[in-house]
């Protein structure tokens, strides 16, 4: 069988069940699945173990903290020790947030999130950025690296301009992924898997075209399979 695909499933579901079935269907196609706020607040750290299961992919955890450093340090500390591979802060936070929880989970690739892939050009001049959302995702992308972050969490449309700010080292995430065709719902800045490998992505955050599918073992596969397909982004 083929190695897993880059794409992190979101376990967006209400219930454990649900999120422990979609992890053990979509497990063997991809390489990670993503633990988000709806099922930890509901939860808590169990179900990190509970959509691990014995299958050893890659947990992503999702919290997207943004506080105060010392009260981010504590949360990354706190959720070190279930061994994410990635743990999401907000970029906005500022460099000395990002830096502690950096420090408190150094087992832990701490992945900023930049600009939310939800939010349009006129969304961001709303809550005060101005100019294009590339030059604000370049500029929380540059502070986060500078301060630590080892991840970061951009749309597609954004993720060679990224790339070509913080070079090869930097984990480069993509959610706002629709395959061609499919419902956008509430995304903005979107694009195919295909177009966000080809743009430079190194892992593709993929949610409800999957977990809302009716067999989502067999979306996972196919969207696996279609990205095998894709010229890999030029040599970095
Ligand atoms: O940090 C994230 O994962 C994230 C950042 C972002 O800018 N946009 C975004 O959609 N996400 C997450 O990625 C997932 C996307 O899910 P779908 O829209 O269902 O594919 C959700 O779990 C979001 O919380």
């Amino acid at each position: 069988m083929s190695s897993p695909a880059p794409i992190a499933v979101a376990l967006d579901a209400p219930d454990l069940e649900t999120a422990a079935t979609w992890a053990g269907l979509v497990t063997p196609h991809v390489s990670t699945v993503k633990v988000g706020l709806e099922l930890y607040l509901r939860y808590g750290p169990d179900v990190i173990a509970s959509v691990r299961g014995a299958s050893g992919v890659q947990v992503f955890l999702d919290l997207k903290l943004h506080d105060i450093p010392n009260t981010v340090a504590g949360a990354a500390r706190a959720v070190a020790r279930l061994r994410p591979s990635y743990l999401t802060v907000h970029a906005a936070g500022g460099a000395a947030m990002i830096r502690a929880a950096a420090e408190a989970a150094p087992q832990t690739q701490i992945a900023a999130v930049t600009v939310l892939t939800s939010i349009s050009e006129p969304d961001l001049e709303a809550v005060g950025f101005l100019g294009p959302a590339r030059d604000a995702v370049r500029r929380l992308a540059v502070l986060a690296v500078g301060a630590g972050a080892r991840a970061l969490v951009c749309s597609p449309h954004e993720v060679a301009a990224v790339r070509a700010e913080v070079g090869p080292q930097i984990t480069l995430i993509t959610p706002g992924v629709r395959p061609a065709g499919a419902d956008t719902q509430d995304q903005v800045r979107v694009a195919t898997p295909e177009e966000a490998l080809a743009n430079g992505a190194d892992l593709l955050v993929i949610g409800r075209p999957i977990t809302g599918a009716a067999d989502p073992g067999a979306a996972a596969a196919a969207i696996a399979a279609a990205i095998r397909r894709t010229p890999a982004a030029p040599a970095r």
